[in-house]
């Protein structure tokens, strides 16, 4: 019987249940999402706001650079009435004829204060496409606590702002600017459904989207308060209620403060969202805004295209650090140093399965394995396409088994080793790492293999070392073998017959009194070509013990007296 939980002492009472919304006729759960949404990156404004040292503007232009070459068609570059250095690199950009391409829109963030909207939309000045957008909290407590105002008031206060800003706009901005604006009733997470309408739709009857003028309305989940469903409700209610629906880009912005802000925004654009406001590998406010890496490769793991390039990830990931000056932790989705690589047995037994698989697949089809759908087990997607080789993807470790060691020898020294071979090694391998902890290296697991099979001319062990040999076959098919060999340090010839030279060889083992049986037997070549190295791998009964081993060589025959040298020598090692 499970062990009863027991109430815990924490002040459960100080919470109060967040507010469901009454919409029993949801569609959001049965849609599927089949194309991108328009991105908006905030790494250099919400991202930006929310680090210790704001970026510098070298930082900045590397990260609008970067955002730029990654397929970004939306950018916010940050608030330029917050200080010099945010002006300033709003001026860079826009003088800078190289900087912003012509299908890149510029978007800057206001309070909705006269003058801090007058010095946003001068910013702009000479900007090609440029958004301004503007906020004010509309929540309950805002509206209490700073504001100090009714929801009249409030309502008042994106009314006074977006008429400024069209205002300044006709003012400031000459007729190379292809102007936009958004609007967003900041923490509409914590807002009345309805007065975030009618906020929304007071802020349209003075901008008057229509054809050929877009209105962006951003619904943030500034702190995000609900399940990513209550969340969806509350948008797929909106994209029902908002009047000229068709002039509105509903975009959605969360944060991560429960931790689902991918979810919350997956499924807001479910439920009608046409865009989505985040910043790479979720940097900002608290908890961060929500992870546009991760958005766009969940899209691309479900073969929808992000239309954004994430096909170097490391890149993307090494200039997100500098700008930044943090770090990306190693179990990031998509991204971190740890998220291809397995240690667990039992899953590098699936993996190793899955790839030899699609090997085999597109084998028998005639076809690269690029051109199948990608189904290697534990592994979402090909960590070859965004950049990542092969290497990390197993690592072995006291959690391991066979499929990790085996994986290695395939990957890494193209040995395709019989199963109960792995077995026998990989026991070797997991004495090893019980012994000293820690994880063993793929160049250790060889170093160790070539030790326990493989005696080289500098490192020779065993009872027995051949130097060479000839094998005739006689009318009946009876082969004698003639092997030049060192048996305990003294040079002898040894001579067998049989009907291979396997069994030749025992033969001439049992000569030296060494008693040795055939188990099993398999060989591969390791590479295409004249010149291609085979593998041979022997299961001998010698004495009381069976043992496994191997010989590679050009020539087949050599490499399984090789095999049979090598388990030999193993017995008595
Ligand atoms: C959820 C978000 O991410 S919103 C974006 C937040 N980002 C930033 O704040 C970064 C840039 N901000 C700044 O540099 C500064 O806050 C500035 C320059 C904008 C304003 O600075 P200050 O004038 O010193 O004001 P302060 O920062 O204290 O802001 C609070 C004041 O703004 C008012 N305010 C806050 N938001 C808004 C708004 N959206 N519209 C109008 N007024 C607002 C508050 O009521 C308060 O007014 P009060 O002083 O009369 O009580
Ligand atoms: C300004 C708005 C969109 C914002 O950043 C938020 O509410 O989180």
């Amino acid at each position: 019987m499970a062990n009863r939980q027991q109430p815990s002492s924490m002040p459960i009472h100080k919470y109060g249940r967040y507010e469901q919304v009454d919409i029993p006729d949801r569609t959001w759960p049965d849609k599927r999402i089949t194309t991108a949404p328009r991105w908006l990156s905030t790494d250099l404004r919400d991202g930006n706001q929310a680090l210790i040292d704001p970026m510098s503007p070298v930082r900045k232009r590397a990260m609008f650079d970067l955002l730029v070459r990654m397929g970004y068609k939306e950018i916010e570059v940050g608030f330029p009435a917050s200080g010099q250095t945010d002006y300033d690199f709003v001026r860079s950009i826009i003088e800078d004829p190289d900087a912003i391409p012509d299908d890149v829109t510029i978007s800057v963030l206001t309070q909705a204060r006269e003058d801090l909207i007058e010095r946003t939309v001068e910013s702009l000045k000479g900007a090609k496409r440029a958004t301004v957008h503007l906020y004010n909290a509309t929540a309950p407590v805002f509206r209490r606590v700073v504001f100090r105002g009714s929801k009249d008031d409030i309502k008042q206060i994106a009314v006074d702002g977006t008429r400024l800003v069209m205002e300044y706009a006709e003012k400031l901005l000459g007729p190379e600017t292809e102007f936009g604006y958004q609007y967003s009733p900041e923490i509409f997470t914590d807002t009345e459904l309805d007065f975030a309408l009618e906020v929304c739709e007071a802020v349209m009857d003075v901008y008057q989207p229509g054809p050929g003028r877009e209105i962006i309305l951003n619904l943030p989940a500034t702190v995000e308060r609900s399940t990513p469903s209550t969340h969806a409700d509350r948008f797929e209610w909106m994209h029902r209620n908002l009047s000229r629906r068709e002039y509105v880009c509903l975009s959605v912005h969360p944060h991560n403060d429960r931790g689902t802000a991918v979810a919350a925004a997956e499924l807001a654009v479910m439920a009608g969202a046409d865009r989505v406001e985040g910043c790479l590998f979720g940097q900002g406010e608290r908890t961060g805004n929500v992870d546009l890496v991760t958005l766009g490769m969940n899209l691309f793991s479900q073969g929808v295209d992000p239309q954004i390039d994430f096909s170097d990830i490391d890149e993307i990931r090494r200039t997100w650090e500098y700008c930044n000056q943090m770090e990306v932790h190693p179990r990031h989705p998509y991204v971190g140093d740890l998220v291809y690589t397995s240690f667990s047995g039992s899953h590098q037994d699936a993996i190793k399965k899955g790839f030899d698989a699609m090997e085999a697949e597109a084998k028998a089809k005639g076809v690269t394995v690029d051109d199948l759908e990608w189904a290697v087990p534990y592994l979402p997607i090909d960590p070859k396409d965004v950049g990542r080789s092969y290497e990390a993807v197993i690592r072995v470790n006291s959690q391991s088994g066979k499929g990790g060691v085996a994986y290695v020898l395939k990957n890494d020294h193209k040995l395709e080793l019989p199963r109960r071979m792995q077995i026998e090694f990989s026991k070797i391998i997991q004495a090893k790492t019980d012994a000293e902890g820690g994880e063993i290296t793929p160049a250790d697991i060889w170093a160790v293999f070539q030790d326990e099979y493989l005696p080289n001319p500098d490192n020779p062990w065993g009872r027995i070392q051949v130097a060479g040999g000839q094998s005739t076959t006689d009318h009946d098919g009876v082969d004698t073998l003639t092997v030049q060999a060192t048996v305990d340090g003294r040079e002898t010839t040894l001579v067998g017959t049989g009907n291979g030279p396997i069994s030749a060889f025992f033969d001439a083992l049992q000569g030296i009194g060494i008693d040795v049986r055939l188990l099993d037997y398999q060989e591969h070549t390791m590479s295409e070509g004249a010149s291609a190295q085979a593998a041979s791998y022997i299961e001998c009964a010698i004495g009381d013990k069976v043992l496994w081993g191997i010989g590679i060589d050009a020539n087949t025959t050599r490499a399984s007296l090789k095999a049979v040298v090598s388990a030999v020598n193993r017995a008595t090692r």
